[in-house]
């Protein structure tokens, strides 16, 4: 997926992706990861999702890193936050109450300028991205973290041959493979909910959405 797909899919608000009440999955889960308030949580790939409001609301410093500016904007317009904007490095980053969006490629962030996070946040991260590419996606959010953080990570699983990706299917067994430094806990699976949506009119028989507790050792 090069960064004009997904500037092109801003531009033309293709974003059947993101959910506008946040993902249920986040305030179910998050509780149970027993991360204390006040550490620093970050969320790649974190389109304007108001699941980052959830997490500053809930005490968490949150850094979200996202390719598109368009994204960065609407959100803080949409949370009705007016945001500062300075660059660092090769990122635009935009920050009110608590959230910072770095706007940016995130395999360009590195520990020097955003230094290292305890807790991180997937929903539809590891899936927007090929296979060839969620391996190296995984080593650089482990570059990001500290050696014993913990993160929630939503996924997404259905038949590959039936649709073309993003999102992708992401089965369990390649979530082990690329945690594999870590305990993962598979917590939840909406049993096919997630194929009845926008998945459906894409011709997905059958895709559901899983929630992991990932916790580095
Ligand atoms: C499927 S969306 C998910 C967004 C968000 N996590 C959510 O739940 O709504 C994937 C997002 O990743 C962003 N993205 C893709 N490649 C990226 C990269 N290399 N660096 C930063 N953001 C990227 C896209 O612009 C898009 O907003």
């Amino acid at each position: 997926m090069d960064h004009d797909f997904w500037h092109e899919r801003w531009a033309q608000q293709q974003i059947g992706f993101h959910q506008p009440e946040g993902h249920p999955m986040l305030a179910t889960h998050w509780p149970t990861l027993d991360i204390a308030p006040g550490t620093p949580v970050l969320v790649p790939l974190c389109g304007k999702t108001p699941d980052l409001r959830w997490l500053a609301r809930q005490g968490y410093p949150v850094t979200g890193i996202e390719l598109s500016e368009r994204a960065a904007q609407d959100f803080f317009n949409e949370q009705a936050l007016t945001a500062s904007v300075d660059r660092v490095g090769r990122f635009n980053r935009y920050s009110a109450a608590g959230i910072d969006i770095w706007v940016g490629d995130f395999f360009a962030a590195d520990i020097a300028t955003l230094g290292r996070f305890e807790a991180f946040y997937d929903r539809a991260a590891l899936i927007a991205l090929p296979e060839e590419m969620r391996r190296e996606y995984v080593q650089h959010l482990g570059r990001l973290l500290t050696p014993r953080a913990k993160g929630l990570l939503i996924t997404l699983d259905y038949d590959q041959n039936e649709m073309k990706g993003p999102p992708f299917a992401v089965p369990e067994s390649e979530v082990h493979q690329h945690f594999d430094d870590a305990t993962v806990d598979l917590i939840d699976n909406d049993h096919g909910r997630a194929g009845q949506g926008m998945l459906h009119n894409r011709r997905v028989k059958n895709a559901s959405e899983y929630a992991y507790r990932i916790a580095y050792r």
